[in-house]
């Protein structure tokens, strides 16, 4: 399992007392409400480095001197949403967890273009050796909002690990994992507190998160 959007020494300790396989830390996206300097994330890391648990820079579109950047904080996996620059995918030396995020829509035949992309995405990323796993999310990272995962079905995702996202939380979790059948399971905003004014994780909605994807 994968939480994400960790911001806090705190958070990262939550994750080493319940467990879990990936911690994410969003860096050089300003326009989330998890982004964290790189100094920061490297604080995080440090602490993560003291368990098995991967950290997982989280990135929209990286330029290779944020790539640099993350590299020499000492992630152990980079998490691709947007464009992956070609000269981003040369210069990089940590594996690639590429995401694919999945927009809304309610109109059948928009339906069929979007899955068509996503299609498209996946077969492209699946060919990129450095690519470690796909991540399939939610139109809007960390909305907390799910998808159809009915539509993704019929993805064939094979030699990469898959990695299911968006809206998951401890009452969703088991049906998303009988239906699409992830290698991990990927969380932000339901182990967050109902109080948008407090930030961080809430340690017993990721307690109840990871008893629910462990039993
Ligand atoms: O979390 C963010 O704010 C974020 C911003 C930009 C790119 C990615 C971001 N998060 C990526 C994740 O891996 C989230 O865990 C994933 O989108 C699921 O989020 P949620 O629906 O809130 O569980």
């Amino acid at each position: 399992m994968k939480i994400c959007g960790l911001t806090s020494e705190a958070d990262a300790g939550l994750l080493i007392k319940y467990g879990a396989d990936y911690g994410g830390v969003v860096v050089f996206y300003p326009k989330s409400k998890r982004d964290v300097t790189i100094k920061e994330a490297k604080i995080i890391v440090d602490i993560l480095k003291k368990s098995d648990i991967k950290a997982v820079a989280v990135t929209v579109s990286p330029t290779v001197e944020q790539l640099y950047k993350i590299q020499e904080a000492g992630f152990d996996y980079i998490q691709i949403h947007g464009t992956l620059e070609k000269a981003v995918y040369e210069a990089d030396t940590i594996p690639i967890i590429r995401a694919v995020n999945i927009s809304d829509n309610n109109n059948a035949d928009k339906t069929d273009d979007i899955i068509n992309t996503v299609k498209e995405q996946v077969e492209k990323s699946q060919k990129l050796d450095k690519v470690a796993g796909i991540l399939l999310d939610a139109g809007v990272p960390g909305s907390g909002k799910t998808f159809d995962w009915n539509s993704i079905k019929e993805l064939e995702i094979t030699e990469k690990k898959l990695f299911l996202a968006g809206g998951l939380n401890s009452g969703n979790v088991a049906a998303a994992v009988k239906c699409v059948q992830p290698d991990v399971v990927d969380i932000s905003s339901g182990v967050e507190y109902e109080d948008v004014l407090i930030k961080g994780k809430d340690e017993s909605k990721v307690k109840a998160f990871i008893n629910a994807v462990n039993n």
